[in-house]
C-alpha cells in the first residue's frame, strides 16, 4: 500500500486529447469463452475504426500475458488480478485518447464489474461474444479444449473453471449464427453515436 500520496492535476484534460482527435474514447470490453470469437472481432472491429480515422489501441489476454502479466497463472484468484490490472491500463490508454477494445475471457461477472466501476460506467461497453461451449470447443483454434479433455490443462475455463455469462452487456453478439461482419456491424453501429464530439 502506497502511503503519503497525493493526487496531482494536469493542465491537458481528457477532453483536450479528444478534441485533438476529433472523437471521445471508450473502452469495448470483449467477454467469453476460449474460441468464442474476442479477438477475431476486437481485431475486425478495431480494423473497421482505424480506416474511419479513430485511434484505436486493443489488449488481449495472450498478449498480455507474454509481459504485464507473465507472473499470473488461471487460478481464480490470478484472473481477478489479470483483470484488475487489464482495467487499469485501459483507464491509462482511455485517457490518453485511443478508443480501447480488451479481449479477456474475464470469466467472473464481479471482475467484469469491477472493471466498469474503476473505468466509469459512461466509457465501458461489454460485449458478449455469446458461442455454446460445443462450438467453441469444435473450432478448438489452438488445441487447448482437447488438452483440457484429456486432463492436460488445469481449471481450463468451462470445463474446470467457471465462466459466468453478463446479465446486462451494452452488446450481445453470437458468433455460432451470426457472420463475422454481422457481428461487427452490430457493435460498430451501438459505438458511432457514443464517440461522437458534443
Ligand atoms: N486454463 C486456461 N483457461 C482459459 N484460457 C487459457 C487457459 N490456459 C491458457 N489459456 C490461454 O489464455 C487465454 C486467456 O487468457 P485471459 O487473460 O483472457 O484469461 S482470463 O481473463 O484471466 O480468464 C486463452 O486465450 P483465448 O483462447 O483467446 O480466450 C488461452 O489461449
Ligand atoms: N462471427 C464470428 N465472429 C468471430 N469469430 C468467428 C465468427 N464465426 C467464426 N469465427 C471463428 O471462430 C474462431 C474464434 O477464435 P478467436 O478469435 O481466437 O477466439 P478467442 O479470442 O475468443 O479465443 C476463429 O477461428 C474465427 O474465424
Amino acid at each position: 500500500m502506497s502511503t503519503n500520496i497525493k493526487q496531482q492535476n494536469y493542465q491537458v484534460t481528457t477532453a483536450d486529447r479528444a478534441n485533438l482527435l476529433q472523437h471521445k474514447s471508450v473502452v469495448l470490453w470483449f467477454t467469453g469463452l476460449s474460441g468464442s470469437g474476442k479477438s477475431t472481432l476486437a481485431n475486425a472491429v478495431e480494423a473497421k475504426l482505424a480506416t474511419a480515422g479513430k485511434l484505436t489501441y486493443t489488449l488481449d489476454g495472450d498478449n498480455v500475458r507474454f509481459g504485464l502479466n507473465k507472473d499470473l497463472s488461471f487460478t481464480i484468484e490470478d484472473r481477478t488480478e489479470n483483470i484488475r490490472r487489464i482495467s487499469e491500463v485501459a483507464t491509462l490508454i482511455s485517457n490518453a485518447g485511443p478508443i480501447v477494445l480488451t479481449a479477456f475471457i474475464s470469466p467472473l461477472m464481479k471482475d467484469r464489474q469491477q472493471a466498469r466501476d474503476s473505468i466509469g460506467t459512461d466509457k465501458f461497453i461489454e460485449v458478449y461474444i455469446d458461442c455454446p461451449i460445443e462450438e467453441c470447443e469444435k473450432r478448438d483454434v489452438k488445441g487447448l479444449y482437447q488438452k483440457a479433455r484429456k486432463g492436460l490443462i488445469r481449471e481450463f475455463t468451462g470445463i474446470s473453471s467457471p465462466y459466468e455469462a453478463p446479465l446486462h452487456p451494452e452488446i450481445v453478439v453470437n458468433t455460432a449464427t451470426m457472420s463475422l461482419e454481422d457481428c461487427v456491424e452490430k457493435v460498430i453501429t451501438y459505438l458511432s453515436p457514443r464517440i461522437n464530439l458534443d
